[in-house]
């Protein structure tokens, strides 16, 4: 039995995990080759100028707030010119097909952005789903850190309901958990690069509607 949960595919296993503990470590998601990719394209964003510090809350109650989080976002457009987000984003798109066919999740739409932590930078315990955020079912997060190693930091602590998870933030790595659980990103010792995005139950175009 165990044996046959191993060779099972990814996505299998995916749907196990995330319905039985809330979240789902999926290795090398994409090539490194494409993490090359999606990170040089990250890098020439920033560098270009693209790139804003995250905030937390929306609209009106939108604050920077260093003490919380100290990551530069950018949002990623649904079609994308470059052919390895595209097909990232196509990924992600058959990915909320399968989860709505085989778990019932009601998935209507997802939203991402590239994420940058610089050195010595953090984002502290908190949950995707809230008040403001209401409509946040699944986060994903795509890790794009090619050289990372023990001691660089920027992990990502998941609280279990009686562990705490320590996932390393690995290139090519595909982390799902559910938006109401907390996490927090520790102290980044390295830049620390991402793709990080929510698949929601209502189609953005009206999220802003309550
Ligand atoms: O980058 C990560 O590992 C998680 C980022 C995160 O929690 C967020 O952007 O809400
Ligand atoms: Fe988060």
């Amino acid at each position: 039995m165990e044996e046959q949960s191993k060779q099972a595919p990814p996505i299998e296993r995916a749907i196990d995990h995330l319905a039985e503990k809330g979240y789902f470590i999926w290795d090398d998601f994409i090539s490194l080759s494409s993490v090359q990719e999606l990170r040089n394209l990250a890098e020439t964003n920033r560098e270009e100028g693209n790139f804003k510090k995250a905030g937390i809350g929306k609209q009106v109650l939108f604050q920077v707030d260093k003490s919380i989080r100290g990551d530069y976002i950018q949002w990623i457009d649904k079609v994308p010119e470059n052919p390895v987000l595209k097909s990232f984003i196509q990924e992600i798109t058959d990915l909320k097909e399968y989860l709505n066919q085989t778990c019932y999740l009601g998935l209507k739409d997802f939203e991402t952005h590239f994420a940058i932590y610089p050195e010595n930078t953090f984002y502290k315990k908190h949950v995707d789903r809230f008040q403001q955020n209401a409509h946040r079912v699944l986060s994903f997060v795509l890790y794009l850190n090619t050289q990372w190693q023990n001691g660089d930091g920027g992990e990502l602590a998941l609280y279990l309901e009686d562990e705490q998870k320590i996932i390393e933030p690995l290139a090519g790595r595909l982390l799902l958990f559910r938006s109401e659980m907390e996490h927090e990103v520790l102290l980044a010792h390295k830049p620390r690069y991402s793709v990080t995005g929510w698949m929601l139950d209502k189609d953005m175009s009206l999220t802003f509607l309550p």
